[in-house]
């Protein structure tokens, strides 16, 4: 296992000059040896040309790549000892499932009696001790793919897993399995782990930290309850939650907030820049209080949507839209009356450019 630091950015053309020319802008990260990660991000954001460019199929255009503190940026796949895992299964048909686990292991010659062990231990946790003597030319797109996620742990001794979105083609039920099984393997094999994925709850329930990434820039790296209470940039406030994360323009003044006309008081203890910020303040903490409430604002609900756990009402205040998650056991508003939203409390946060300032 190895540690992973890049200092990098990456363009595919000549020449860049623009931010847009790069696939990747200059980045610093450090991928801590054993750590489960989760790159995330919308499609074209540059998750595939980080994962290429650590596991050496693409080399960075600028920058290195180190493993343990050795630049590795000249070095193959091979010479990285990089396992990976795509999204389309990688085996062979002719061969029986423990001949395909087993091949990446006979290929690097491990003793007979090695091989035939860690095959049991990885079928077993694959849930497919059952079928080790079966043709994978005889098994479901499923049962091939978790083929591949074996083949991809099956080595003790590599510096890192990479996935590239490898749950893509599996059942949804079988995919939420495979996510679990992943960190429980991930747990019991101490892997560095390495997956890519546009999904925030397969990156959130497979990942110890996520990079969430956007347009070539990796805007936060952190646990999922960091993304979740302060997300560092306002695109991950987007990104992550359902919905996302509420943003109103608002203007800071003489220890108060203007927002959409209305004037609320900010904590003494909060020292915010004068001028246009962003309050940012997730549904699940909108509240909504009795009318002229501390941090609360006057709102005009427009849509009430029972989603079964919670209920989520939609509201307007001037030309901005406020959601807020309630709970399906308290009071709900109705659409078309008026009703009043707490946006100020310890959970509010504030953004100057799009990054967080408090
Ligand atoms: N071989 C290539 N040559 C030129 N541009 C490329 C190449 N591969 C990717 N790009 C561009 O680099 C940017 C990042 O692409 P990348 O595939 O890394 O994103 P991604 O986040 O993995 O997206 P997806 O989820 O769609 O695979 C995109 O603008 C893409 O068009």
């Amino acid at each position: 296992m190895a540690r992973i630091d890049l200092d990098l950015a990456h363009a595919y053309g000549p020449n860049p000059k623009e931010d847009s020319d790069y696939a990747l802008l200059p980045l610093k990260m450090t991928f801590a040896d054993g750590g489960a990660y989760a790159l995330l991000g919308p499609s074209g954001c540059g998750k595939t040309t980080m994962l290429n460019i650590m596991s050496g199929l693409l080399q960075p255009s600028h920058g290195t790549v180190k493993f343990d503190g050795v630049d590795v940026t000249a070095s193959s796949p091979q010479a990285r000892n990089i396992a990976q895992v795509f999204q389309f299964p990688v085996i062979y048909d002719t061969m029986t499932v423990a001949e395909n686990l087993a091949f990446p292991l006979r290929n690097r010659k491990v003793p007979e009696a090695q091989i035939k062990q860690r095959v049991g231990v990885i079928a077993e946790m694959l849930e497919m001790s059952g079928q080790l003597d079966q043709r994978a030319a005889n098994l479901s797109a499923d049962a091939k793919q978790k083929i591949s996620l074996g083949r991809g742990l099956v080595r003790s001794d590599v510096s890192a897993v990479l996935f590239d979105e490898p749950l893509t083609v599996i059942d949804p039920h079988l995919k939420w399995q495979l996510r679990r099984k992943l960190k429980q393997i991930h747990h019991e094999l101490k892997l560095t782990l390495i997956y890519v994925t546009h999904d925030q709850v397969e990156a959130l329930t497979f990942a110890d930290q996520v990079v969430v990434m956007t347009r070539g820039r990796a805007v936060q790296v952190g646990s999922a309850e960091a993304l979740f209470e302060r997300p560092q940039h306002t695109f991950v406030g987007h990104f992550i939650g359902s919905p996302g994360m509420n943003f109103l323009p608002v203007i800071a003044k003489n220890g108060q907030l203007q927002i959409a006309g209305q004037f609320l008081a900010l904590d003494k203890g909060l020292h915010l820049p004068e001028g246009d910020l962003k309050l940012g303040v997730r549904p699940e903490y909108v509240a909504l209080t009795a009318a002229g409430a501390p941090g609360s604002l006057p709102v005009q609900v427009t849509q009430v949507q029972d989603i079964g756990t919670y209920v989520l009402v939609t509201a307007r205040i001037g030309e901005q839209v406020l959601k807020a998650r309630l709970a399906p056991d308290q009071a709900q508003p109705k659409a078309g009356e008026q009703a009043w939203f707490q946006v100020l409390g310890t959970h509010s946060c504030f953004y100057k450019n799009e990054e967080l300032l408090a």
